[in-house]
């Protein structure tokens, strides 16, 4: 291929959402689950869809594959409107993009190898080629082991496992998981976690995953969209939404952990300086931007001796390091002139008021 039909290959989304609606009509009148949804989702990439529940985002993962056709607009699979396929055609896109489900919906009658095997069945292949795409996708998932084993003999992380290998038994392209580990303990979710993220590296699949748990984003998803009331209120990579959230969704889904001050500080903070005895409070906050870390001797150096850290606390999101610092000044100085002082020393810095510090 030469290298401009490389270029322009690289620069059509694996997945193209155009204007996507959804609205159901129920016996109570029309529901709107999506409204004029523009999306790009890259090939290779992990992309999570978080949202207050019914927000829509099942509406929206379920559009990806046809289980929901959108009431307006378009779903294009490498530039191809999916929409237009005819039931051949959509078989052969079911087996490009495979499912996983928080409930994992095995069958409980059959064993391990066998609900793995069923998609490769109803495909019509042939068995020798079965046992061998069972046994690489079990091996893949860490099962083999276990082919024998009836689903009421695993571990939830297990049960997962085979549902993860049931969806790759076609090669798929892309692999859309919805809650996957929201029905497991927090040893079996890090290890799907792990799981996807091998998965997507090694085979390169485009990974779409809804999930209420932030960790989860946070642990693996490259970029995400927040989504209310059927629209995309704020997207982007997961440092930027997760550093400096701008819909208050998005602060309320992430928590208010570093927007919260503590019991013992709130109320008896000062809008202005009532007593020479008071601090100045100021947040620093980094937001990943500027991709600065903490540098605590410029902190003390700038704000002078009597700084001391209050609260606050420094995660790393893709490299970047990101929260929120809150420090006391302890000086007479204005408060403009300090905050003037101490640009540079964090991506956003606000004046949070004065407290008296024993
Ligand atoms: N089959 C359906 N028939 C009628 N209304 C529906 C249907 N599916 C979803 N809805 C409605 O569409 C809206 C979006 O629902 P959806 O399930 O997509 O949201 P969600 O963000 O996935 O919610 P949750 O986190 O609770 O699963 C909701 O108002 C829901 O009641």
């Amino acid at each position: 291929m030469d290298r401009l039909a490389t270029h322009i290959e690289q620069s059509i989304a694996h997945i193209r959402l155009e204007g996507i609606g959804k609205t159901y009509d129920t016996g109570r009148g029309a529901v709107t689950a999506l409204e004029d949804i523009d999306l790009d989702i890259q090939r290779g990439e992990i992309f999570g869809i978080i949202g207050r529940s019914g927000a829509g985002k099942s509406s929206l993962i379920r559009t990806l594959n046809r289980l929901e056709d959108p009431s307006s607009g378009k779903v294009l699979i490498d530039g191809r409107d999916i929409g237009s396929l005819d039931e051949a055609q959509l078989v052969a896109l079911r087996r490009r993009v495979g499912m996983i489900f928080q409930h994992f919906n095995l069958m409980s009658a059959k064993t391990v190898w066998q609900n793995v095997a069923l998609p490769l069945k109803v495909a019509g292949i042939k068995p020798a080629e079965i046992e061998r795409r069972v046994a690489e996708s079990l091996q893949l998932v860490g099962l083999s082991e276990k082919r024998d084993m009836y689903p009421a003999q695993l571990s939830g992380g297990q049960k997962q496992r085979v549902g993860i290998a049931r969806a790759l038994v076609h090669q798929p392209e892309i692999l859309l998981c919805d809650e996957a580990t929201s029905a497991l303990d927090p040893e079996s979710t890090q290890a799907i976690l792990a799981l996807l993220k091998d998965i997507n590296r090694r085979l390169g699949l485009t990974v779409v995953l809804i999930t209420h748990e932030m960790e989860v984003i946070h642990e693996i998803c490259h970029r995400v969209v927040v989504l209310e009331r059927g629209r995309v209120v704020e997207h982007g990579p997961v440092w930027q939404v997760f550093g400096d959230p701008q819909h208050e969704v998005t602060r309320t889904l992430l928590g208010t952990v570093h927007h919260d001050l503590p019991d013992d500080l709130n109320g008896h903070i000062h809008p202005e300086r009532t007593t020479e005895a008071q601090a100045l409070l100021l947040d620093l906050h980094f937001t990943g931007v500027s991709r600065r870390d903490p540098d605590l001797l410029s902190i003390a150096n700038v704000l002078g001796a009597g700084t001391r850290l209050v609260h606050g606390g420094i995660d790393r999101i893709q490299n970047r390091a990101q929260g929120h610092l809150l420090v006391s000044v302890d000086s007479s100085e204005p408060a403009a002139d300090i905050i003037r002082r101490a640009q540079g020393l964090a991506d956003k810095i606000h004046h949070v008021g004065y407290v008296s510090l024993v």
